[in-house]
């Protein structure tokens, strides 16, 4: 038997070597060639997911018997694998999805085995399919788009591209599990390019099976006083640039895809005006979570952004009394953190507009500030003086309020 380093690890690496990129690369993953399943049981490996992976006994890095799949049915599920032990290197390696992604190296020689020319597509920047078995997994329609996120210099082979166009016309992303497309998601949104991501899911017909929602800003127009780039599909990718400038948390860039959600379902003799767009969003918003499972936390700040976006714009313009109820329905005395990340989403919204880039947003200093002076403010003070029940939640309110005005004071209102 004979066994190569393959996948990210080997990409990485030639990455570093020929581009000159600092890439951490990932964990080891092996291919073994001219062996079968009960040698590898033999030797100590265990057996592991559908597929013949294994893992070492020690180091717990995967190795897997090389293979060819052949598919058998409708989206992801239907393969039939072959991993008998003729099975050659070349064979597996063209089962892969990208050319960059199917070299091997010899562990003991050091050398790269590159049937499909992984090298130059480095070298030359391109994501290019490596066989007609591309087609087979159209999981691999957003890997790629994920891959175009994070090798932003990177542009996709045009016949890669009309694969992909073919995947998504057939019907073929409709078979994949929410949950592999939810995987897929989150890890393109904490890339650093995650625009591209679905930028690239637009350009092959792919993003309005995979997130109809959000596919339906595209098109949609906004004032243009407000949004100069007018269309509320290319705000949103400025907005999820913006909230991936601000912060890596991938919680933030989502609330971001999803502010504007309500947008899409404007009525058409309404527009470019978007009135009642953050109520309208909220189911939008119910529905994109509920398909791809989002952990609750994605939610509940999507939800936040997408009721309450225009009211931290308004910030400065708010009468003290509107500010502090915005604070109760934000829950800001229990969430703390998850009011931090509200703001940095309604920042984001707010520079995420042509020509906006570099606007202060002096509303999040303000909000800041005041809810940090608010929560200084507890019951004991007015239990002393005597003050019980219904009255201190009023007492408390009331100084709040009184808090909230001088702070606001103190601000300029935006010219
Ligand atoms: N749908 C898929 C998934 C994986 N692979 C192959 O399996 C390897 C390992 O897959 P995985 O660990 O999922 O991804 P990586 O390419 O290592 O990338 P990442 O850094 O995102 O994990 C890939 O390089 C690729 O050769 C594939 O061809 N098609």
């Amino acid at each position: 038997m004979k066994v190569y380093l393959v996948g990210g690890y080997v990409r990485d690496n030639e990455m570093n070597r020929l581009l000159g990129t600092t890439i951490t690369a990932k964990d080891r993953d092996w291919v073994v060639v001219g062996s079968t399943e009960s040698e590898m049981l033999k030797q100590g490996f265990n057996r592991v997911g559908k597929f013949p992976v294994f893992l070492h006994p020690q180091n717990k890095e995967e190795w897997a018997l090389a293979r060819t799949e052949k598919k058998t049915g409708n989206g992801y599920k239907g393969f039939e694998v072959d991993f008998n032990p003729n099975v050659t290197l070349e064979e597996d390696l063209s089962r892969r999805d990208l050319t960059i992604n199917a070299m091997a190296q010899n562990p003991d020689t050091g050398l790269i085995i590159d049937p499909y020319n992984g090298k130059t597509d480095i070298q030359n920047k391109i994501l290019r399919h490596t066989s007609p078995a591309f087609v087979e997994d159209p999981l691999r329609v957003l890997r790629v788009a994920r891959f175009a996120a994070r090798f932003n210099e990177f542009t996709i082979a045009p016949e890669t591209m009309v694969e992909m166009q073919r995947i998504a016309d057939a019907g073929e992303l409709e078979y994949l599990t929410p949950e592999r497309v939810s995987q897929e998601i989150l890890s393109a949104l904490s890339e650093d390019h995650p625009e591209i991501f679905f930028n690239v899911l637009r350009e092959c017909n792919a993003l309005a099976i995979i997130w109809p929602e959000l596919n339906a800003l595209w098109g949609i127009p906004n004032p243009v006083q407000h949004h100069p780039e007018i269309c509320t599909g290319i705000h949103t990718m400025m907005v999820l640039q913006q909230a991936t400038r601000l912060s890596s948390k991938t919680t933030i860039r989502f609330a971001a895809l999803c502010h504007d959600l309500g947008k899409g379902v404007t009525p058409k003799n309404e527009l470019p005006s978007h009135k009642r767009h953050e109520i309208r969003g909220l189911p939008l918003v119910e529905t994109s979570c509920n398909r791809f499972k989002t952990p609750n936390e994605y939610r509940q700040l999507a939800l936040k952004v997408c009721q309450f976006h225009l009211h931290s714009h308004r910030a400065l313009e708010l009468k003290s009394s509107t500010i502090l109820t915005l604070f109760n329905q934000l829950d800001v005395w229990r969430k703390p953190q998850e009011f931090e990340d509200f703001l940095i989403t309604c920042e984001a919204d707010a520079k995420g507009r042509l020509g906006f880039e570099k606007r202060a947003y002096p509303q999040a200093d303000l909000l800041h500030l005041a809810v940090n002076e608010c929560l200084k403010v507890n019951a004991k003070k007015f239990v002393e003086n005597g003050i019980h029940g219904k009255l201190i939640k009023e007492a408390i309110n009331n100084e709040r309020v009184s808090i909230i005005q001088a702070i606001k004071n103190n601000f300029d209102k935006p010219n």
